[in-house]
């Protein structure tokens, strides 16, 4: 069994000037994980939630593998030990609706390649037909079923749904640590029909983030790009807490832009976080945090690989253009930030890497950080495609699976997909030593 030690971390201060660390709001007890690893598998059907959000293409053509490779010895060790696995996970943001651009079955052929072994794919992941193919598996057999946000109640965490999904297995293995930070079916509510483990990719992900946290050095720096800004832009305020530097770059750092009054063209922006930008920029300066916009950008009329790219000083971005990559001056600005850094959490591209033009603020500040000393977190499925392609792994402390997860992790969040196997296991282990009712059920 795997303690989750950032909830121990909460019961003592561990940190001097900006401290990870943060009052006990939970028992010890709970903090623990139940490991893949103690279950007898043969004959069981294991319902494993997957993150194989994988990068992909306009035709949905998946760009980079890392995650679901990721998520493999999890996947082996079912297999090899005779369970029956059931995988499900849900890859981009549809909606609620089928759109067959995000539907899983290029990943089922791609998790054929990667196995070497048929992968049966499943045309929902709720239904009668979806149960019966799941009650046809044999051992060591593998199904994938469709989209989970193919369906709105997954997001909305709906119980009816989650006991739906349950009903498919004996055993749920959560081995999502990537979508551990939402609270949906698939990762929470489900915890409350089946007896629940945490899978290999989880525990590692845990561990090594529990060793970061246990003595972050200062000066602590994030770097905050992507596109997901309405999601991130929030937690920019827990890292105000936590971190002495904060470099801004991609698509997030445009809201701050404009919030500050620069034109940003037809660049990428949440109007309606403008305000929210502002306050977070004061906060800083209250609080001495250096929070480091680009001085410069790279400009493009379209986003498209074959835009022209233009260097402009960041007070003359034109009105007809985009901000697509941090410029030159940025750069330099930037990698003398992470020269100084002793500890460097980063998620997000600096710029869109996917196209050569606007790739090079992000090729430059990940070699930036491969060479520091610093101990380095990269979290997130494109910042991790990234130092991969780029073969720098090995100046890297932990490249992780998650970027938002991640995030929200180092900022002593609890992750509700973590939460709910560790509040089952607990109440698990006292079930199964008969001090209360059995609880769970299975349909
Ligand atoms: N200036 C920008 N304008 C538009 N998109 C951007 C910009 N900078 C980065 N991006 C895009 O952000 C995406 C990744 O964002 P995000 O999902 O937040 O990162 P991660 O998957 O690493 O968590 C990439 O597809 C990249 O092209
Ligand atoms: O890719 C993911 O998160 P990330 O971009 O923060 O790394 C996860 O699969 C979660 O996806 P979501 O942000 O659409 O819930």
């Amino acid at each position: 069994m795997l303690c989750q030690r950032s909830l121990c971390i909460f019961m003592q201060p561990l940190c001097n000037k900006r401290g990870f660390a943060m009052e006990s709001k939970f028992d010890l007890e709970v903090c623990c994980l139940r490991s893949l690893k103690e279950l007898e598998l043969k004959g069981q059907r294991v319902l494993m939630r997957v993150d194989f959000n994988v990068p992909t293409d306009k035709e949905g053509n998946i760009i980079d593998d890392t995650k679901m490779r990721a998520a493999l010895p999890s996947i082996e060790h079912v297999l090899a030990q005779g369970g029956r696995l059931i995988l499900m996970s849900h890859l981009g943001r549809p909606n609620g609706k089928i759109d067959e651009k995000y539907s899983l079955k290029n990943l089922a052929s791609r998790l054929g390649q990667l196995l070497a072994a048929p992968v049966y794919m499943a045309h929902d992941c709720i239904g009668p037909e979806v149960a019966q193919a799941a009650r046809g598996l044999q051992d060591g057999e593998v199904l994938l079923l469709e989209n989970l946000r193919f369906h709105a109640e997954e997001e909305k965490n709906d119980p009816a749904f989650s006991r739906e999904l349950a009903s498919l297995g004996d055993i749920f293995v959560n081995d999502a640590f990537g979508t551990a930070h939402r609270a949906h079916s698939s990762t929470a509510g489900i915890a409350d029909y089946l007896p629940c483990y945490a899978g290999f990719l989880m525990e590692k992900e845990v561990e090594m983030l529990e060793k970061v946290l246990e003595n972050p050095q200062s000066p602590r720096m994030a770097i905050m790009g992507g596109a997901k800004v309405a999601d991130k832009l929030g937690l920019i305020g827990n890292l105000l807490q936590k971190m002495d530097v904060i470099l801004i770059g991609g698509g997030m750092a445009n809201t701050f832009l404009k919030a500050l009054g620069k034109t940003i063209g037809k660049s990428i922006c949440e109007d309606n976080l403008l305000e929210q930008a502002r306050g977070l920029v004061e906060e800083a300066e209250k609080k001495n945090v250096s929070l480091i916009l680009p001085l410069d950008a790279v400009v493009a009329p379209e986003l498209s690989a074959e835009a022209p790219g233009q260097i402009v000083d960041i007070d003359h971005v034109p009105a007809e253009l985009m901000i697509l990559d941090i410029g030159p001056q940025s750069i330099e600005l930037f990698k003398k930030y992470i020269e100084k850094a002793s500890t460097i959490v980063w998620n997000g591209p600096l710029g869109v890497y996917e196209y050569p033009n606007f790739a090079r603020g992000t090729e430059e500040i990940t070699r930036a950080i491969a060479r520091s000393s610093a101990v380095s977190v990269i979290g997130g499925g494109d910042t991790a495609v990234i130092v991969h392609d780029m073969g720098l792994e090995e100046g890297i402390t932990h490249i992780s699976t998650g970027g938002g997860a991640t995030l929200e992790f180092l900022e002593g969040i609890r992750l509700p997909g973590v939460a709910a196997c560790q509040e089952k296991a607990a109440r698990g282990i006292g079930a199964e030593l008969g001090q209360g009712a059995p609880l769970w059920e299975k349909s």
